[in-house]
Parts: C-alpha cells; sequence; structure tokens
C-alpha cells in the first residue's frame, strides 16, 4: 500500500504552521530562572550603563589637554589634587593642571576628560606627578551610558535567553522578566512489543526508547514534556490516551504506530480527535518516511515512526521548530557545520536524507564528518554520531570529499 500525500520538510512544517493556532502564555520568572528562556516583550532600559564615566585603567584622571607635547624626556608635571575612591562619587571637581589617582572602574571626578595609566607617570613628591605619554580625551575610560543608553531596547521580544543576556539585565536592573510559558508537550509511546525500562524483558518485547529520547528532546527544545507511558496498540486505549494528553497539552507526540500495517491506528485514532485532523501521512526523507502530522484544534499532533532513529530526526524536523518558537514565529537561529563526507553516500533524489555522522578534525584543521551506518532502529548508532548530514532533496548522493551541512545534536 503506497503512503498518501507525501510532503518534503518544507511543505511539512508549511502545511502544519496554517493551522497552527498557538496561544503563547507568559509568566514572570526570576531573572536566574530566566536562562534559556524566551523574551514575552522588549525590555528597555530605564537607566544609563554605567551611570557615570568610568576608568577602565589604574591611573589619574586628567584633562587631556593638560598632557599634550608630553614625553618621556620632557615630562607634563601635574598636581595631584585628590583621590577617587572606588565606588564612591568623586569628592569634587578636578581642575585645569590637577590629576586625581583613580582605580580601574572607579567614577571619574567631573573635570576630567581622560585617564593616564599609572605606568605613564613618575611620582616627583606626593603632591605632583610627571606624565610621560599624552592621552586623548576619552582615553581609558568608558562613557556614562557607552554600554547601554537609558530609553534603549536591550533585548526584544522572542530572544532566547543567554548567560550574557542575563547579565545585562542585572546591569539595568531588571530582577524579574516576563517570559513565555514553555509549550507543554504530551509523549505517547505504542506499541504491544514495549516493555518499560524497569521491567525484564520476554521474547518479543523491546524496552521503550522514545519516552526518553523525546523527553530529552522536548526539554533541550524548550519544552515542558509530559509523559504518558506505553500505550497498547488498540484503538480504544490509544484514543482515550490521545484525547487525555491533547485536552491536557499544547502539542501531542505519538511513536510507533505511524506506518501502514494493519495495527497501525494512530492515523485513524487522530482524524476522530477533531478538525482539520491528519494533514500528511509520508514525508519524502530518509530515515522518517512514515510521519504522520495533524492538527486538532490549533494543537499539532505528529506520528513519529516508531524506530529510535527515525522517532528522533523528524522531532529535529517538525516538533523542535514548534516548540522553540513557541507560537512567536521566531527565524532559525541555529548554523550548520560544515565538513567535507569521508565516503561515497547515495540518495535518492526527491528525498530528503539525514545521514547519522561523527566528527573528526584532521592535521590540517579541517572537519570531516564519517557516516555512522545502521538501521533506524539502533539507538546505538544515535550514541555514536555527534549530528546528521543532510543531504538534499535534489542531491542524487554525496561524494567523499564534498561538504555537506551538519546539523549537531
Ligand atoms: N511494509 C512496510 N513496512 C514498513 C515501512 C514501509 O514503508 N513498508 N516503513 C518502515 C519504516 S521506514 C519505519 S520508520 C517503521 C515505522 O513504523 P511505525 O511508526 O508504524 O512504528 P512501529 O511499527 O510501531 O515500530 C517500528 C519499530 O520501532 C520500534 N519501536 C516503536 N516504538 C518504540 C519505542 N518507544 N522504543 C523503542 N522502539 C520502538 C518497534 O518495536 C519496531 O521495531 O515502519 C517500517 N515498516
Ligand atoms: O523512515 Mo524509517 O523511519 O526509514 O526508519
Amino acid at each position: 500500500m503506497e503512503l498518501f500525500n507525501v510532503l518534503t520538510v518544507q511543505q511539512a512544517r508549511a502545511t502544519l504552521q496554517q493551522h497552527l493556532s498557538l496561544q503563547p502564555q507568559t509568566e514572570t520568572v526570576p531573572l536566574l530562572q530566566g536562562l534559556n528562556r524566551l523574551l514575552a516583550q522588549d525590555i528597555v532600559a530605564l537607566e544609563d550603563v554605567p551611570g557615570f564615566d568610568r576608568s577602565t585603567m589604574d591611573g589619574y584622571a586628567v584633562r587631556a589637554r593638560d598632557t599634550f607635547g608630553a614625553t618621556e624626556a620632557l615630562p607634563a608635571y601635574i598636581d595631584v589634587a585628590g583621590e577617587v575612591m572606588m565606588g564612591e562619587a568623586a569628592k569634587g571637581t578636578l581642575l585645569a593642571g590637577q590629576a586625581w589617582a583613580i582605580p580601574t572602574g572607579g567614577m571619574l571626578p567631573p573635570g576630567a576628560d581622560a585617564v593616564v595609566m599609572v605606568e605613564y607617570t613618575e611620582e616627583l613628591d606626593s603632591q605632583t606627578i610627571g606624565v610621560t605619554r599624552p592621552v586623548a580625551p576619552g582615553e581609558n575610560l568608558v562613557r556614562r551610558g557607552e554600554d547601554v543608553a537609558q530609553g534603549k531596547v536591550v533585548l526584544t521580544a522572542g530572544h532566547r535567553l543567554r548567560p550574557q543576556d542575563l547579565g545585562i539585565l542585572a546591569a539595568v536592573g531588571v530582577t524579574e522578566v516576563p517570559v513565555l510559558k514553555p509549550l507543554r508537550v504530551g509523549i505517547i509511546s505504542t506499541g504491544n512489543e514495549l516493555t518499560a525500562p524497569d521491567q525484564p524483558t520476554e521474547p518479543g518485547k523491546v524496552r521503550d526508547i522514545n519516552s526518553y529520547t523525546l523527553y530529552g528532546q522536548v526539554l533541550e527544545a524548550g519544552g515542558q514534556p509530559v509523559l504518558y507511558g506505553i500505550i497498547e496498540d488498540q484503538f480504544a486505549s490509544l484514543q482515550q490516551a490521545v484525547a487525555g494528553a491533547l485536552a491536557e497539552n499544547d502539542m501531542v507526540l505519538i511513536s510507533g504506530g505511524s506506518s501502514v500495517g494493519a495495527r497501525d491506528v494512530s492515523a485513524k485514532v487522530i482524524e476522530t480527535l477533531g478538525n482539520p485532523g491528519v494533514l500528511f501521512h509520508g514525508m519524502a526523507i530518509k530515515p522518517g518516511k512514515p510521519t504522520i502530522g495533524a492538527v486538532v484544534a490549533g494543537k499539532p499532533v505528529l506520528g513519529l515512526p516508531g524506530h529510535p532513529v527515525s522517532a528522533m530526526v523528524v522531532f529535529d524536523l517538525l516538533a523542535r521548530p514548534i516548540i522553540a518558537a513557541a507560537g512567536l514565529q521566531k527565524a532559525e537561529t541555529a548554523f550548520p557545520l560544515r565538513a567535507a563526507l569521508t565516503r561515497n553516500i547515495h540518495s535518492a533524489t526527491g528525498r530528503d536524507d539525514y545521514l547519522r555522522v561523527s566528527l573528526r578534525r584532521l592535521t590540517d584543521g579541517s572537519i570531516v564528518a564519517d557516516p555512522v551506518l545502521g538501521k533506524s532502529g539502533l539507538i546505538s548508532t544515535m550514541v555514536k554520531a555527534a549530528g546528521v548530514a543532510h543531504i538534499p532533496l535534489n542531491k542524487e548522493g554525496v561524494e567523499a570529499g564534498e561538504l555537506v551541512d551538519v546539523w549537531l545534536f
């Protein structure tokens, strides 16, 4: 039996997107819990950072013009009239012909416009230094607002918070951040042959792998995984499980039961749950061909192939972008690595291939990708691999030495 309605990855994504209506929910979390979360709104700086002109060197705050023409042979002699204490405002104004001792990070006294590094000064007596090299106005200091100017948008809605982003928010005094709630993703494994990892196996039975790989992938993508365990390959029990998961989550992943065998009930079950239902059954990819793409009441329901490698690959292609965007339609920000494939690989045209590869760096510094060969039922191949190389739709294969895009795990 032929699978119907086989789509390319681009078509599959677009088809799902057309019918999705995920409503992003927001919540406010303490800054330290904001890492890797998506900002729900723009953050505007309410103050300048730094809030004052600030020295970047240990030395003396001066007026630059008082140092013009200074040389080692003919230093500029300047009166030491004060000292800036770290973390305190300067107690006074720097006048022409004066220098104030200042530490790195100290606040410039009003009147100063540059800092001379201590290395370019000589102490003549406790009151006077000789400056042996001129400084230009603005040298060795950070201007008020140079890092962040008051009123500027420091981070935009949809941005994923990285450690440096927590830093800039701390700098502007933001201690709570509005973020998108992670999509809740229900995960169901189906198959009469499946047994839980803490159970002994019997002939004919295998332990459930996909619940674990998908749980990890959902978390990594920024979603909140919810496991529903192993459900037998039987219409009524699967229907009940999927309906329950759909009611409690924003997305449902069902692995197994997606191909066209007599027991493969996923598509039939999804069709009973609401509109528009199954949008495609089959993708022009390898592995992952027998994938079901469905939307029920605005929520994606994906029937992933049971083979563990295929389920992971399809998750990355279809589910990850939806979870990562969390409804915000964010552009793809990750870039693949380019590496030379080390052997000839055949691929049928009209199909995107995702080839498991491990990576090596050669002595000349270039990176090569070694295919990790093996059937898509073998989880060990994913463990050996560092990522998947993409062989695009229109290519008949790749020759040894050709560069390919590698998406790292
Ligand atoms: N006659 C055909 N047979 C198959 C075709 C085909 O085109 N014609 N496609 C093959 C491909 S490709 C794949 S992929 C699988 C997809 O099968 P299903 O999605 O229907 O999944 P199952 O039949 O339930 O399982 C396939 C395989 O994966 C194992 N499995 C399932 N779930 C888990 C799990 N949670 N943890 C570990 N392993 C799991 C299952 O035991 C089977 O071995 O169909 C091919 N057949
Ligand atoms: O697509 Mo199957 O997913 O090739 O193993």
